[in-house]
């Protein structure tokens, strides 16, 4: 347990945040495909990366890290990959290390089996055991869940596959099936789920095709080694994006930020909320900007809708928070896949903001906030992050604004993704 502090002089401060995850798993897995050395400059280092890496050390991919913390990915490359036998991987808590690994196992018909932790065993992976057992693949689960077992990988026949839900993890299953067992590829995403990997396959010399909401990955692609260098994550600068905005007296600047269309929902909203941020942006494939965040005492409420949802969807539970201080009724809906996450984050996020006073009901796709709403807590108040790095990192957030003292369970759950949060916090209270 920890006790979460408050920031009663604001939060000041210039911060080059953690490094994109999901760049960071698809920078791995593509540097291992490719044969060579593939340079990832500023990986991030956490738990869920730690889980990608350990998966890919057993096909013979060798990591060495760097001085600079640039990571070289040392890989026989795809064709020549080891083929151990009885392969057992624990994926932890990793979803994207799990369901795009699993594409990638499905491609090289590589019997393996995936386990992970108690949250991971509770998440849905039928999403990606159906589209991999149309293709030819054998899959064993215990009722769609981990653990998983590939027993056969997916017949060699052209794909074509329309994403059914509006998850880039799923569409990238596929996608590595395809790539691995060389077959041609194509994706409709008409729910404009992430595109890291689609930006990043050309640095390695695949093209691809891309009409409206549909890409082709042509046949028997090779990928070659090549550099590539990761920008700060918007999912862990969002803690920073509300935190600037609803502590008085906050002046933030965050560097390098991924501002990625498919990613920055989060800046919409928080533009339409009246939030006061500054941003100056460098175009590339994956667009970095520099942003500067000021305290906004008022805020309006929005109206978040399905079409939103996949470019902020674990950016929910901290715009939720924000949505405490707007004045009037802030409406999250088309947001149930919040509800397989490493918690069902709907729950958690409404019992935990309630402790701390908030006017937040679940709804089964979202919530209802009404604002604005004092937080304060009249005795000591425990609150939980249940294991979920994102709950424990809005509740450190939420405790800052808070009046009396508020502890949080769980405060270990950061490693996931965010391993420096606490000290990130500490840097910029303490230069207030
Ligand atoms: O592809 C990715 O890197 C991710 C996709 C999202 O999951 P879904 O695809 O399940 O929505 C997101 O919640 C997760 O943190 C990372
Ligand atoms: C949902 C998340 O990750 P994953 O699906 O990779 O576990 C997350 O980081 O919030």
């Amino acid at each position: 347990m920890q006790k979460l502090r408050h920031a009663v002089n604001g939060l000041s401060g210039s911060l080059r945040g953690p490094s994109d995850k999901s760049i960071t798993h698809r920078a791995l897995i593509l540097g291992s495909l490719a044969q060579g050395q593939t340079y990832i400059k500023q990986p991030l280092a956490s738990a869920d990366i730690t889980s990608t890496m350990n998966a890919l050390r057993s096909l013979g991919v060798k990591f060495t890290v760097q001085a600079a913390g640039t990571i070289v990915v040392d890989s026989p490359g795809m064709a020549n990959f080891a083929r151990p036998e009885n392969l057992v991987l624990d994926m932890g808590n990793s979803g994207t290390s799990t369901r795009l690994l699993a594409g990638v196992f499905a491609g090289l018909d590589l019997p393996v089996t995936m386990t992970g932790d108690a949250s991971l065993s509770t998440r849905p992976m039928q999403r990606i055991i159906t589209p991999l057992t149309n293709l030819g693949a054998e899959i064993q689960s215990v009722d769609g869940h981990l653990p998983l077992t590939i027993s056969r990988g997916i017949q060699a026949q052209p794909i074509k596959f329309t994403l059914p839900l509006g998850s880039a993890q799923v569409k990238n299953t596929v996608l590595l099936a395809g790539l691995v067992a060389g077959v041609a590829t194509t994706i409709t995403d008409d729910f404009g789920t992430r595109d890291h990997t689609e930006q990043m396959l050309p640095a390695f010399g695949v093209t691809l095709e891309q009409v409206d909401n549909t890409f082709t990955i042509p046949d028997g692609q090779k990928l070659q080694a090549t550099e590539i260098e990761v920008p700060a994550d918007i999912s862990a600068a969002a803690f920073w994006l509300v935190a600037g905005t609803i502590v008085p007296k906050s002046v933030i600047k965050l560097t390098k930020v991924n501002v990625n269309q498919t990613r920055a929902g989060i800046l919409k909203v928080l533009n339409q909320m009246g939030a006061t941020i500054k941003q100056q942006t460098i175009a590339a494939a994956e667009p970095m900007a520099n942003l500067e965040i000021m305290a906004q005492p008022s805020l309006q409420p929005v109206k978040i809708t399905a079409a939103d949802v996949p470019t902020m969807i674990d950016e929910l539970p901290i715009i939720a928070l924000a949505a405490t201080q707007a004045n009037g009724q802030t409406i999250i809906s088309g947001a149930q896949e919040l509800a397989v996450k490493e918690t069902n984050r709907i729950t958690t996020v409404t019992t935990e903001l309630k402790k701390l006073g908030a006017d937040i009901t679940a709804t089964y796709d979202g919530f209802i906030i009404n604002g604005p709403t004092n937080l304060a807590v009249a005795a000591p108040t425990t609150v939980d992050g249940h294991g979920d790095h994102r709950i424990a990192m809005m509740l450190s957030i939420a405790a800052l604004i808070t009046a009396g003292e508020v502890n949080l369970v769980d405060p270990e759950s950061v490693v996931i993704s965010y391993p420096t949060f606490f000290e990130d916090l500490e840097h910029l209270t303490q230069q207030a």
